[in-house]
C-alpha cells in the first residue's frame, strides 16, 4: 500500500491555526497518566508546528464517556503534556463553541492549546457535518497525527479531512511506514496474541486475522469469552457471552484457514477486581462460579511461550490479563520478556501495539526490545487486515 499523502513538508503552517489531531487516550490512574507512550510519540509533530510558528490546536478523544463525567476531561492529561513538550498547552473547557472560539482567538503564533475531549459530543463519533463544520471554523489546516485512532471514522479523526487542507502528522508517517517495513510482508510463521478487554469492539476483526496468521493466542477478556463459547463456565469473568456464537464462528474459521487457536488452559481466578486480591490456580474444569479470571495461569504461559518459540513474527495486541494489578500481570509480562528474548536472539520479528498493551510492554521493561511498538491497538489491528483506516485514506493525495 502506497503512503501517498500530504505531510507537514506539503504545508507552511507559520501563522495559519493548525488542529492537529492526536490520540491522547493514555492509561490514566487517579487522575495521573500512568503510560506516557503516546504523549511522547506526538510531541515532535506538536513541537515542529510550535517552532514554525503555526498556532497548535489539539483535537483528541479520552475514553468512551457517556457524559460529561470529569473523569473523562481532557484537562490532566493535557498538563501531562506539557511536561512532554516542555511548552505550555493551554486548555478549553470545550472543543466547540465559545470556549473554544475565544481560546483560538488568544493564541499567538507557536502557542498550544488543547481542546477539551471531542467525545462529550456525541455529534464527534457520528462525524456529524454540522459538527463538522464546528471544529472546522476553529482551524485554517487539519493535521491528523492519530494513527491508533485511524480506524474510526469520526468527525475529528475523518470528517474535518474533507473540509480544511489534510496533511499527515510525523507519527501517522512513521506508524505507517513502520508497519509496512515489518508486516507487508511478513516472514513466516505469523502468530498473533491478542488479549485485552475491548471484546465487543475487536473480536470480529479476528474472523480476519485468522485468515492472515498461523496461529492466534488469545487471553485476556477475549479468552474469557471463547471459553464460554466452549462451555466453560467462566464465573464472574469479563467475557461478552452474547458473542459466543461469534467466538465458535471464528473458531470453525480459524480450522478451515489452518489457522491454530491457542486457548488458556488454566486460570488464575481471584474474587476481588483488586490488586494483590487472593487468587488461585485453577483448571478450566474448576473455575469457581463466584471467581473472575484476572489472568492466564501458568500451564497458559508455557503453551504460549511454546507458540512465540514456532513463530518468526508475532503481532499483539491486548494484555493477556489485568495487568495493572499484581500478581494478574504474570501473564503478560512472561509473555512479554520472552518474546523479547527471542527478538534480542534475532529469532523472532514482534511487533506490539494498544494504549495498555504498550504500558504493560514499558511495565515488563522490554518495549525497547519488541521490534516495533505500535501506539495503535484497534487500528494496527484493521491495518494488519489490509482495511482501508478512514483515518489515513481521507489524507491521500486527491
Ligand atoms: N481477564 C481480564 N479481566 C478483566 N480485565 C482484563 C483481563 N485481561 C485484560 N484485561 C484488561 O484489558 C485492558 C486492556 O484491553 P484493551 O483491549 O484496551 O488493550 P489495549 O492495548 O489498550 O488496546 P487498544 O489500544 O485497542 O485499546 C486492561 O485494562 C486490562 O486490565
Ligand atoms: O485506545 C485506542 O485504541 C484508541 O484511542 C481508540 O479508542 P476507542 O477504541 O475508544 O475508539
Amino acid at each position: 500500500m502506497t503512503n501517498k499523502f500530504r505531510t507537514l513538508d506539503d504545508v507552511d503552517v507559520k501563522g495559519k491555526r493548525v488542529l492537529l489531531r492526536v490520540d491522547l487516550n493514555v492509561p490514566m490512574e487517579n487522575g495521573r497518566v500512568t503510560d506516557a507512550t503516546r504523549l511522547e510519540r506526538v510531541a515532535p509533530t506538536i513541537t515542529e508546528i510550535a517552532d514554525k510558528g503555526g498556532k497548535v490546536i489539539l483535537l483528541a478523544h479520552f475514553g468512551r464517556p457517556k457524559g460529561r463525567d470529569a473523569k473523562d476531561s481532557l484537562r490532566a492529561v493535557a498538563e501531562a503534556l506539557a511536561k512532554v513538550v516542555k511548552k505550555p498547552v493551554a486548555f478549553a473547557e470545550d472543543c466547540i463553541g465559545e470556549p473554544a472560539a475565544k481560546a483560538v482567538a488568544d493564541l499567538k503564533d507557536g502557542d498550544i492549546l488543547c481542546l477539551e475531549n471531542t467525545r462529550f459530543h456525541k455529534e464527534e463519533e457520528k462525524n456529524d457535518p454540522g459538527f463538522v463544520a464546528e471544529l472546522a471554523k476553529l482551524g485554517d489546516i487539519w493535521v491528523n497525527d492519530a494513527f491508533s485512532a485511524a480506524h474510526r471514522a469520526h468527525a475529528s479523526t475523518e470528517g474535518l479531512g474533507h473540509k480544511l487542507p489534510a496533511y499527515a502528522g510525523r507519527t501517522m508517517q512513521a506508524e505507517l511506514d513502520a508497519l509496512e517495513k515489518a508486516l507487508g510482508s511478513p516472514t513466516k510463521p505469523v502468530i498473533a496474541i491478542i488479549g485485552g478487554a475491548k471484546v465487543s469492539t475487536k473480536i470480529d476483526l479476528l474472523e480476519n486475522l485468522v485468515t492472515k496468521v498461523d496461529a492466534l493466542v488469545i487471553g485476556g477478556g477475549m479468552a474469557n469469552t471463547f471459553l464460554h463459547a466452549q462451555g466453560v463456565a467462566v464465573g464472574k469473568s469479563l467475557a461478552e457471552k452474547d458473542l459466543a456464537p461469534t467466538a465458535l464462528r471464528i473458531m470453525e474459521k480459524a480450522e478451515a484457514a489452518n489457522c491454530a487457536i491457542i486457548l488458556p488452559v488454566d486460570a488464575t481466578v481471584a474474587y476481588h477486581f483488586a490488586a494483590n486480591a487472593p487468587s488461585h490456580a485453577y483448571g478450566l474444569d474448576a473455575i469457581p462460579t463466584d471467581g473472575m479470571i484476572l489472568d492466564v495461569g501458568p500451564q497458559s504461559i508455557a503453551r504460549v511461550h511454546a507458540a512465540i518459540d514456532d513463530a518468526a513474527t508475532l503481532v499483539w495486541n491486548g494484555p493477556l490479563g489485568a495487568f495493572e494489578m499484581q500478581p494478574f500481570d504474570r501473564g503478560t509480562v512472561a509473555a512479554a520478556k520472552h518474546a523479547a528474548e527471542r527478538t534480542k536472539a534475532k529469532k523472532l520479528i514482534s511487533i506490539a501495539g494498544g494504549g495498555d498493551t504498550v504500558a504493560a510492554l514499558n511495565q515488563a521493561h522490554v518495549a525497547g526490545d519488541f521490534t516495533y511498538v505500535s501506539t495503535a491497538g484497534g487500528a494496527f489491528l484493521e491495518w494488519m487486515e489490509g482495511k482501508p483506516l478512514p483515518g489515513v485514506e481521507v489524507l491521500r493525495s486527491k
